[in-house]
């Protein structure tokens, strides 16, 4: 039975830990200590318990949610007295800048890859729908990088659109975070997977009047959530991993920052976290999060420590 009164929020269902890790059933764990090695983001600390205790429970939904969605397709099959084409099932995941969504969507793609029918998954982040830099800068938008305007939203539509729309083949545009930009010599091949994961900041927005969004297209989403104060911590700490790997490379971006000294160089992450992503965190993404099905909430030590689960 699903709890009810307390830990009721709106019109989620609030789990804690221990309830959420009993609901992995007899989902089996497909990681071994080296694939969580693999799918880590820089400084998340994610353990295999956490995987068993959180993601078993959430692949074993997200499996549960593609089955109704199957069995609705056989109804509207029957309906229309001839088989309905099946669509890739789309999963959106959503929150700010260095929350950790790359680690979750990264694990989410590889745990349902290894379940059940082991469906082909796809996982598509949206910076590779970012304009140019030349396009930004030209727009006055260099310093509003991952605000809705700075996507070309359109082909976003269109990419998600066409994939709905059963295209078998189709290719996106691919960004470069060492060049910080889009490069421009690349393309990505997307074939037409049984799930398609759509990760990115701003994947849960609403359209604008009359218009149609991708989180119109989605038939999961997940939100990952923790406090601002946290995430401006975990932002300024990865830029520091950052600055002693990558930026070092003389192609990155940010190379100036591995050689100015460390005040500097936080002066620097300080600023573009106050009023770049955190200024997009309160005004754009954090007011989507109660659209999504799912809230993975985020405790100062990167744990997940409760769940929300919108109520259907
Ligand atoms: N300046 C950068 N250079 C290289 N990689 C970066 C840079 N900033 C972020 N990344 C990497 O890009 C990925 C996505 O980061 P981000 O958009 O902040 O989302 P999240 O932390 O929620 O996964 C992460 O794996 C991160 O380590
Ligand atoms: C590239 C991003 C906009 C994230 O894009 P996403 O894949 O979430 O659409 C973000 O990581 C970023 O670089 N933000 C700009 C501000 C900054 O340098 O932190």
């Amino acid at each position: 039975m699903i709890p009810d009164g307390e830990g009721m929020a709106g019109p989620y269902v609030e789990f804690g830990r221990e309830e959420w890790r009993a609901l992995r059933a007899a989902t089996p764990l497909t990681l071994s200590p080296e694939d969580l090695e693999g799918l880590r983001g820089l400084n998340d600390p994610i353990d295999l318990a956490e995987v068993e205790e959180v993601y078993l429970p959430l692949a074993r939904l997200i499996g549960l949610f593609a089955a109704a969605e199957g069995r609705l397709r056989d109804a509207v099959g029957a309906f229309l007295g001839g088989p309905v084409v099946p669509t890739p099932f789309v999963i959106g995941i959503a929150g700010s800048v260095a929350v950790g969504k790359s680690t979750v969507a990264r694990l989410v793609r590889t745990l349902l890859a290894r379940g059940d029918g082991r469906p082909t998954v796809e996982l598509v982040t949206t910076d590779g729908f970012l304009y140019p830099n030349a396009t930004l800068a030209e727009r006055g938008l260099m310093d509003r990088k991952g605000f809705p305007e700075s996507y070309d939203r359109g082909a976003l539509l269109g990419f998600v659109s066409a994939l709905k729309a059963g295209a078998a083949e189709l290719s996106v545009p691919v960004y470069d975070p060492l060049a910080y930009d889009i490069d421009p010599g690349a393309r990505r091949v997307v074939r037409r997977p049984d799930i398609l994961i759509l990760e990115g900041l701003n994947v849960l927005q609403t359209a604008r009047p009359g218009g149609l969004a991708v989180s119109d297209l989605f038939d999961f989403s997940i939100y990952v959530d923790a406090r601002v104060n946290d995430v401006r911590q975990w932002y300024i700490d990865r830029f520091f991993a950052l600055r002693r790997t990558v930026f070092t490379d003389e192609r990155s971006f940010f190379h100036p920052y591995a050689q100015v000294d460390p005040d500097e160089a936080a002066a620097y992450a300080e600023r573009t976290w106050r009023e770049t992503n955190e200024v997009n965190l309160v005004a754009n993404i954090l007011p989507t999060r109660d659209r999504a099905t799912l809230v993975l909430c985020k405790d100062r030590d990167h744990r997940i420590t409760r769940v929300r689960l919108r109520r259907i």
